[in-house]
């Protein structure tokens, strides 16, 4: 048969599949409106069963039950209205494009051909139209080549002989491409996907997903996994089809809010958003490091990786480099719980609860009480012992005060209504010592922010009680005076309500051993991009406040911009050494997707290592490196991005700080079409863009242009690491725009790609 015929068959296939998927959504939505309705009325019902009459008991305790009732129903009506909906997602997702590999195996003496997609179908028989390619089955279309296979089965390993592997692109329900390969997935269909021009937000990758990816996605047993992958390599790809493959194997145990993705910033988690619902699932939680640590330190500002960058691009002495190290090490979380452990005659950090402007237990009273618990016991069970102490007292203290005149005038002013309230809320029966309850209830409603600081440990003060360890530390690694200095410095801070990022850590770990809380246990996978900015301090804590998680990391060393300034670390060794006692696979990928062959040939030339780098073959134009006159500099840079900006609807010039992007900024004022990104931007918008590097971390865009790479800007090697993130944003435009002399870094670089200009 030629591929002619075969494909006008597959064409035939592809329109039979295509009225079956809009059969499909045609019902699914008659019987979304069917449970809508449903919904409606119940909910309807619901609010007539709850006009309650709250001055009689008994109606209360029936319209309780009734309420409880009516909730389940809405619940359920609710839950089955998401079912559908997502079941039409899916099938919208096929829609158009409804799959894109197919396999012939033999199994078992049977021939059998099976069509892979990014969810399953069924036709009226139960026979597959689709298979999911989360399926067992489909990770043969992933992995392997011609001949005898094997893939894994709930049932164990199956071996079946794979016949041909046949690869679409199907557009609009019409068979753009189609391929016969022996490779994992061809040239010819990445070729052609990755030459697309980006738009606001990432695609999924699952029709093209490559060998070594697949590995990533499948990987079930490891503990952690340590993916080491160059720009552009596929790393956030791959973790989004991971999260997708995860939910779908685990769907009988857990859901997208089991999942916690670290990202770098938040454009970054707006790029991402539609990569999981094309697939069909809802969207894992997010978070960047520092809201992470922010909403565990409520009341202090701890500074942000970015503030920080911005202060160490002006100034980092070799003292602060040193300390900062080492507070950065997971070493010095053992060191801290060590010290503490050392020192059971050491009262902790107590603070008076203060209620209505006095104190209602002293620090005197807490300290007492914890000095009068066993020291022989670990340091959290004497701080429970305390704490259990403190509810007994409130609870003491209300049994007495129930009977005070205060309380009893109090009670004699409440409205008619508010003392019905306290009875129905407490389900208060009639008894000659109602009024006593009543008081009682009364006053524990009165006396709840007590004990909302009893049970959030508020009479613990963790930043003091961090002080006091750093000053029992023993260290050799700057003079004492210096290391006391530091240590006044955090105390200044904390009086002004702020702390650095490298001390935050610390205060938490510490925070945390000593009240046993901060531990989430329903979280069972953590996924980290952009690892290399995290220390091993918050890699260790991170895993201590989610112990049932398997961890994800993904980085690349050579993007190392926020830290580069003061560190060089191995990651992979690091990250072994923390983590020795777990289950470790570390995957490297080398082959970079993103960009064009000379974007990617030129940043590779940057790094001092960069010849393991592999560039696709994807063919583009060489990069140009524009040299200006100091006075015709921005001038130049402004007409360079409005050229660009004819041919791609995206042109970001990349900064190294926030303070060059302003600059720009008011060299183009005049321009509507320009945007100055900052941190709290949660989109891209199209038209010429100015940003700093750090929140440009693991997005790309159709044209860059970097600013001012001269041996002014990037005098050294330490500057490396941004330049060549900076680089790997581009996928198909790449401009360096230099004011008078060339940084040296570019000294690798071809001399044809210098175009001197007056
Ligand atoms: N298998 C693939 N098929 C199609 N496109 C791919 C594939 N792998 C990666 N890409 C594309 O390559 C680009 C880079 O991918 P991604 O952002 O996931 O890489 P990364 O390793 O996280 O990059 P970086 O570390 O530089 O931010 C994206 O446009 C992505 O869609």
């Amino acid at each position: 048969m030629t591929i002619n015929q075969s494909k006008a068959e597959e064409q035939q296939r592809v329109n039979m599949v295509a009225t079956k998927i809009d059969d499909d959504i045609k019902r699914v939505d008659q019987s979304i409106a069917q449970a809508h309705q449903e919904t409606g009325r119940i909910e309807r019902n619901y609010g007539e069963n709850t006009k309650v009459n709250t001055t009689e008991v008994d109606d209360q305790m029936e319209t309780n039950a009734s309420v409880q009732q009516q909730k389940q129903l809405v619940a359920l009506a609710v839950e089955n209205e998401n079912i559908l909906n997502s079941n039409k997602l899916k099938l919208e997702n096929l829609q158009g494009s409804p799959y894109f590999g197919r396999i012939d195996i033999v199994e078992d003496g049977e021939e059998d051909c099976l069509y892979i997609g990014t969810s399953t179908l069924q036709d009226e028989n139960g026979d597959f139209l689709i298979y999911d390619w989360r399926a067992p089955v489909s990770g043969i279309y992933y992995n392997g080549v011609l001949g005898k296979v094997h893939y894994q089965t709930p049932n164990g390993t199956a071996e079946v002989d794979l016949k041909k592997k046949r690869q679409f692109q199907i557009i609009h329900n019409k068979i753009r491409n189609m391929f016969d390969t022996n490779e994992t997935v061809g040239d010819e269909i990445l070729q052609s996907v990755l030459g697309e021009y980006s738009d606001e937000y990432m695609k999924n990758i699952v029709a093209t997903i490559q060998h070594e990816q697949n590995t990533i996605i499948r990987d079930t047993h490891s503990d952690i996994l340590l993916v080491q992958g160059v720009a552009g390599s596929g790393k956030t790809s791959a973790i989004l089809q991971r999260v997708a493959y995860l939910l779908y194997h685990s769907r009988s145990t857990m859901n997208a809010d089991n999942i916690v993705l670290f990202s770098p910033n938040k454009l970054f988690s707006n790029y991402i958003s539609e990569v999981l619902p094309s697939l069909g699932e809802r969207n894992m939680r997010q978070v960047t490091l520092n809201e992470f640590i922010s909403l565990r330190l409520s009341g202090v500002q701890v500074e942000t990786l970015f503030e920080r960058y911005e202060k160490d691009e002006r100034n980092l002495p070799e003292t602060t480099i040193k300390i900062r190290l080492y507070k950065e090490s997971g070493a010095f979380l053992d060191h801290l719980e060590q010290l503490e452990n050392d020192h059971p005659e050491h009262t902790l950090y107590f603070e008076d609860i203060i209620f209505d402007g006095k104190p209602f237990f002293t620090k005197e009273e807490i300290s007492e009480i914890y000095n009068n618990v066993n020291h022989a016991y670990h340091i959290p069970d004497r701080f429970l012992k305390t704490k259990n102490i403190l509810i007994k007292r409130l609870q003491k203290r209300i049994h007495a005060d129930r009977n005070e005149d205060w309380v009893q005038d109090e009670i004699d002013n409440l409205s008619d209504e508010d003392f019905q309230q306290i009875i129905t809320d407490h389900d208060i029966e009639e008894s000659t010592n109602q009024r006593e309850i009543i008081a009682e209830e009364f006053l524990r409603e009165r006396y709840a922010p007590i004990y909302n600081a009893l049970i959030n440990n508020y009479f613990f003060n963790p930043y003091k009680e961090y002080l006091f360890l750093m000053s029992e530390m023993k260290q050799d690694l700057v003079p004492d005076n210096i290391w006391q200095t530091m240590i006044e410095s955090i105390d200044d801070q904390i009086e002004a309500h702020k702390l650095n990022l490298s001390d935050s850590v610390g205060v938490l770990y510490l925070r945390d051993l000593i009240t046993d809380g901060g531990i989430n246990h329903a979280i069972q996978h953590i996924f980290i991009d952009e690892v290399q900015d995290y220390t091993m301090a918050q890699l260790k804590y991170i895993a201590h406040s989610f112990p049932n998680a398997k961890m994800t990391l993904l980085g690349d060393r050579a993007q190392d911009v926020l830290t580069s300034s003061y560190r060089k670390n191995d990651l992979v060794t690091e990250v072994n050494e923390l983590f020795h006692k777990k289950r470790i696979n570390t995957i490297t990928l080398n082959q970079s997707y993103r960009s064009t062959a000379e974007i990617t040939n030129f940043a590779t030339k940057l790094l001092p290592n960069g010849s393991e780098i592999k560039a696709f073959s994807r063919q583009g134009e060489d990069p140009v490196i524009k040299v200006f006159d100091d006075q015709d500099y921005y001038q130049g840079l402004k007409e360079t991005a409005k050229e660009l900006n004819q041919k791609y609807d995206t042109v970001a010039i990349l900064t190294r700080n926030q303070a060059q992007a302003e600059q720009i900024y008011t060299h183009f004022s005049d321009e509507s079409i320009v945007t100055l990104v900052d941190a709290n931007f949660r989109s891209i918008p199209k038209g010429i863009l100015i940003l700093p590097i750090y929140l440009a971390k693991g997005l790309e865009f159709n044209a860059v242009i970097a600013h001012d790479v001269s041996a002014k800007n990037y005098p050294d090697e330490r500057s490396i690491d941004v330049l060549y993130t900076i680089c790997t944003r581009a996928m198909h435009s790449l401009t360096l725009c230099v004011d008078n002399d060339i940084s040296p870094l570019l000294s690798k670089e071809p001399q044809t790609l210098i175009s001197e200009l007056d």
